[in-house]
Order: C-alpha cells, then structure tokens, then sequence
C-alpha cells in the first residue's frame, strides 16, 4: 500500500477499562494503515476488535478509555477534532454496520424514513430527492420490491434483508471508509454470501476502504486482501490474504491448522495450544 493512498493510520491505540479488579487493557497499543483495500480483523471473542473499529470513530464509551498517538483520516488526525466534527465524520466519510440491525435501526420509524432522513442529514436534499435516492440504494443491495420495504417497519424485513438495509444506510452518504463489525454472523449461511457479495460490489464499485471485523479466519480470508489478526488487544500479525498459508505467527498458524479440511473431513479436529507468552509477543510479522 503507497503512502498516498492511505486513507486511515492508527499509532500505538490502547483501549482500556477501569474495573474492581483493576484496569483491564482491552487493545494494548496497536498501530495499523488501512488504503483502499479490504481489510480483514481476526481474533477470538474479547481479543479487542469492536474496541478498535469503534475507537476509530471515538465511540468508546465511558468508564472504557480510548488513547492513541494518532488516528488520522486522508491526514486529519480525528483525535483533534471536536465532537461535533466527529459528527459528520461518523456515517458521512466513515461509516460503521453492526452486528445485528434490529439495534442500530429505529423500530417506530419506517424503514424507508430512517434512509432518507439519514441522506437528507448530510446532504441537505429535498424529500423527494432522499426518497428517490432511497429507493435506489435498496434497490442497489438487491431489495426486490423496494417501495414495499420503504414502508415497513423494521420488525417487517427479516434478518437478512434488515442487514441489507442497514448496508444501504450506511453507504448511502458515500464514505471512504466502511467499518463492518461482524456483519453477517446473525445470518445463515446463504444469505451471509449474498449480502457480503452485495457489500464487496458495492466497495469496488465505489473504490472504498472496507475494515471487515470477524472472528471467522476462512471468511476473512476468502473475502479480503489483507488480514489483520489480533490476540489478547494486540495485532500479533499481518499479512495479504492469499499468504495466510505462510503466517508466522504460532497463534494464526493454531487458527490455520484448526480450520476443518474438506479433503479430510474426519480428520482429528487441532486444538489451540495457548501460550501465555503470545499475549505479550509484539506484531512479530508484518508484511504489506
Ligand atoms: N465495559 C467493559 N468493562 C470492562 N471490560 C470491557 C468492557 N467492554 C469491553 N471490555 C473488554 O474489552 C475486551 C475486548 O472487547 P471487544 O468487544 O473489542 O472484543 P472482540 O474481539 O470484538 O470480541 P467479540 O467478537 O466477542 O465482540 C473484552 O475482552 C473485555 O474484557
């Protein structure tokens, strides 16, 4: 990735939380780049994913505490900015999809509302134009009947659909970046490739950055060019995609070697043998 073409830089983030039992550290000073690229975050539960993507958008909340060296976009560094450009920073140039719709979408307004009075917020258009321009995202993350799920509410669409809804929210004010928090994990196995084939057209299409966070390795690998794996709040690695098969590191070559093997699917399932020295292992391969 060329200098010009990085869209985001973290330097040294640490996330921690005051506790009874002291402070617990749940990202300990990670430094990433991210261009216009897919990239992939890997990690078991609790290795400090979300507590990074939401960090990038200053979305810890307190007691947790957010600190970095920087945390710049197209070289503004976003830890200067006041919350109220934070604001416009937050689903205008950067935009967040969560795990599970039903949280993030207002279940008293329609779904066709809520996308509209999103794009008219940032863009000033008139009614007319957010519904039209509505009406098009949904159609564009291949919702058939649009007008219809325009009127419902969002316990009306299903899980899947409500997901794709969701995406067209988020990218209807163009951002540069996506941050993606497990964004298909609610969903069975179909429609999870269909909506992440909608998500990569919709990121080629329109040349974003996209921060695809997971704790499934196989699916980041298949669908990003770059992963990023993190253990214990650390990034223990980082390497393109299709050279995960070389990875170093013992913690990702644990999760390789405990992926299922189609060639032998009776095949003794590995078991991940922790060693408590990887926690306080640095980045040790980096290679982009
Ligand atoms: N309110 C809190 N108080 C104390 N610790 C917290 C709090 N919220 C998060 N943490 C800690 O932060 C760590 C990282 O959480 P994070 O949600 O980033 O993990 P994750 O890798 O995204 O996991 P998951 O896949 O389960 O979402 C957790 O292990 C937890 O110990």
């Amino acid at each position: 990735m060329s200098e010009q073409e990085t869209l985001l830089r973290v330097e040294d983030l640490w996330v921690r939380f005051p506790t009874r039992n002291g402070i617990v550290e749940a990202v300990r000073g990670i430094s990433f780049a991210v261009g216009r690229e897919r990239v992939g975050i890997v990690g078991e539960s609790g290795s400090g994913k979300s507590m990074t993507g939401r960090s990038i958008l200053r979305l810890i909340r307190p007691p947790g505490q957010m600190t970095a060296k920087e945390i710049s976009f197209k070289g503004d560094n976003l830890l200067d900015y006041s919350e109220r450009q934070m604001r416009d920073v937050r689903g205008h140039k950067i935009s967040m999809v969560m795990q599970d719709p039903k949280f993030s979408l207002n279940p008293v307004m329609t779904v066709g509302k809520q996308i509209s009075e999103a794009y008219r917020l940032h863009s000033g258009a008139s009614r007319g134009d957010a519904k039209r321009k509505a009406l098009e995202m949904l159609e564009a993350v291949q919702i058939r009947e649009p007008e219809r799920v325009y009127n419902s509410y969002p316990h009306e669409v299903s899980g899947g659909m409500g997901q794709r809804i969701m995406i067209a929210m988020m990218l209807i004010p163009d951002p540069d970046l996506l941050i993606a928090d497990e964004p298909t994990s609610a969903l069975d196995v179909t429609v999870q490739m269909r909506v992440l084939a909608i998500m990569d057209k919709l990121v080629k299409d329109r040349g974003m950055g996209l921060i695809f966070i997971s704790h499934d390795l196989q699916l980041v690998s298949s669908f990003c060019d770059r992963v990023i794996i993190m253990y214990g709040g650390k990034i223990v690695e980082t390497c393109k995609a299709s050279e995960l098969h070389n990875a170093k590191h013992p913690y990702t070559r644990g999760l390789l070697a405990a992926l299922p093997q189609i060639d032998d699917p009776k095949a003794k399932l590995a078991v991940l043998d922790r060693d408590p020295v990887w926690r306080d292992q640095e980045s040790v391969v980096a290679y982009d």
